[in-house]
């Protein structure tokens, strides 16, 4: 089997402070790389000098390899041109996209930075795996080094319609950027053939198929990779931690009342003002749940220094007041909201204890935790997950709730139904939901990616596209 390297931003480095966070992207590639090892190349999440190497911490079948971003790198590359423009366009939200020529200068350089140091790193044989929008341009500037080896890139965020993607300056740039792959992966169907319409539209590929196009002399395979989780040892640490004092002391802070609970970083893709004032809608037209229910609602801050996160940071606390201030009693706060964030044991044990979880974002790549709630709960005694159309998760979790997060009245009725859903209802629609976690789960889904990779057949890249004479090329 050929060696790994796996190549992402977020580098989960073991016991670093600044290397981990509340992200499903770390999370995700910590659980291929302790099952299958090899090389894991990205950010520190250090501030400092630029580095001549990267740091190696080996671990286990794991090296970490890492480097430090100087402060103009930060605000340029992570900051900028990944999180103003990109984040915001590719989930469709062009209200909020910020281009800056500075920015996308920074982009570039980081991902040339990252070319240099990684390729001293690189056998033969190894396999290349990239991961998201920071690092689109990666491919290609280790191609421009002499690096031959297959390359895949997986996307995990959205990739939008054609006619949003336009909107990007530097559109075509990006899109032939990604053509320097072997393979290029999506969350869902519609994120890859988006992307195929804009290879064929836009960048001069011919298609065979959907999913497999021929583009400057080179084959590109195309395909759908739902990312999931662990199941089965979420499912084992939710059951342990249910019985931990932890969350024996939540429970009892309920004093009898149903939870609900959402676990999102704080970020505005997430949709979480319009969650909060579905809850405030529920408040308003179904008074009998009030002082019945609470909702508790975990938001680590993320991307702090960015001026729309700060900005949504003041919007949800003022919500959250506004609410708890408008329908809260002196024995009752209707909405928990709390900055911080937990590690996987505890929220395993709080997705277990909340009779609801609620996942309404306006657009989401996936978003895992809804298929922690569900592989955390109680098999006799299961909860109700009321999820946004708009978030990859739907695709495979059809026993949810599915609601359309900008319908406030819409979303507060699906509220109101997950909490009175007889015990039969749940478990039917929970038992639907478990299998539809088995299709993607954590391994299979790197396996699958990883072995398609492998196949791609790079010697002849026209094979299975027509001749002008309608017979193919073999
Ligand atoms: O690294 P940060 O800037 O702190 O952000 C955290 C991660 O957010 C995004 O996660 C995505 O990947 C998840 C796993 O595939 C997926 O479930 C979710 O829908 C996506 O939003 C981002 O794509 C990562 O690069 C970040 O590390
Ligand atoms: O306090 C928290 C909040 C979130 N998470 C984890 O962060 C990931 C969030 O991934 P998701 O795909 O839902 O969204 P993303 O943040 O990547 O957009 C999940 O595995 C959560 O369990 C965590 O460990 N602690």
């Amino acid at each position: 089997m050929s060696r790994l390297i796996v190549v992402s931003n977020r580098v989960a480095v073991p016991s670093r402070k600044g290397g981990a966070t509340a992200g499903g992207l770390a999370v995700a590639l910590n659980d291929v790389l302790a099952h299958r090892g090899g090389l894991w190349f990205g950010w520190s999440g250090r501030i400092g000098e630029r580095q001549q190497t990267a740091s190696l911490v080996p671990q286990g079948n794991v090296t970490y390899a890492v480097c430090d971003l100087s402060q103009d790198d930060h605000q340029e590359y992570y900051n900028g041109f990944a999180n103003r423009a990109l984040w915001p366009l590719l989930h469709y939200r062009l209200d909020l996209t910020e281009f800056a020529r500075k920015d996308l200068a920074g982009y570039r350089s980081v991902n040339s930075y990252f070319a240099d140091l990684l390729v001293e790193h690189v056998a033969p044989d190894d396999l290349i795996w990239i991961h998201d929008y920071h690092l689109i341009p990666l491919a290609e500037a280790l191609r421009e080094r002499g690096v031959n080896n297959r390359i895949g890139y997986f996307q995990h965020i959205p990739w939008p319609s054609l006619d949003i993607f336009l909107a990007l300056p530097n559109h075509a740039e990006i899109g032939r950027a990604l053509t320097a792959c072997d393979l290029v992966g999506f969350q869902t169907r519609k994120d890859a053939d988006n992307f195929g319409s804009y290879l064929v539209e836009e960048a001069g590929a011919f298609a065979s198929g959907k999913r497999l196009f021929a583009v400057g002399g080179r084959a590109l395979r195309t395909g759908v990779y739902p990312v999931g989780i662990d199941r089965l040892g979420f499912a084992r640490t939710a059951a342990r931690a249910a019985r931990s004092r932890f969350i024996q002391e939540v429970g009892e802070s309920l004093g009898g009342r149903t939870m609900m609970i959402g676990v999102d970083r704080l970020d505005y893709s997430k949709g979480l003002t319009q969650r909060l004032d579905a809850f405030e809608r529920m408040l308003q037209t179904a008074p009998d749940w009030r002082t019945h229910v609470t909702f508790l609602q975990i938001t680590p801050k993320s991307r702090a220094d960015i001026p729309e996160y700060a900005a949504m940071q003041r919007a949800l606390g003022e919500a959250a007041g506004r609410i708890n201030g408008q329908y809260g009693e002196v024995s009752w706060t209707p909405i928990r909201y709390i900055n911080r964030s937990y590690n996987r044991n505890e929220l395993a044990g709080l997705y277990r204890l909340a009779r609801v979880g609620v996942v309404t974002p306006l657009r989401d790549g996936m978003n895992l935790v809804a298929k922690e709630y569900v592989a955390s709960q109680d098999p006799d005694d299961p909860g109700v997950l009321v999820i946004s159309r708009f978030a990859g998760a739907a695709s495979v979790l059809d026993g949810a709730l599915i609601v359309n997060p900008y319908d406030i009245d819409g979303t507060a009725a699906a509220y109101v139904k997950a909490l009175m859903m007889p015990l039969e209802e749940r478990r039917a629609r929970w038992r639907r939901m478990w299998q539809g976690l088995a299709n993607t789960d954590i391994g299979g889904w790197a396996d699958r990616f990883l072995s398609d990779l492998e196949e791609v057949d790079r010697d002849r890249p026209y094979r299975g596209f027509p001749h002008s004479n309608g017979t193919v090329h073999a």
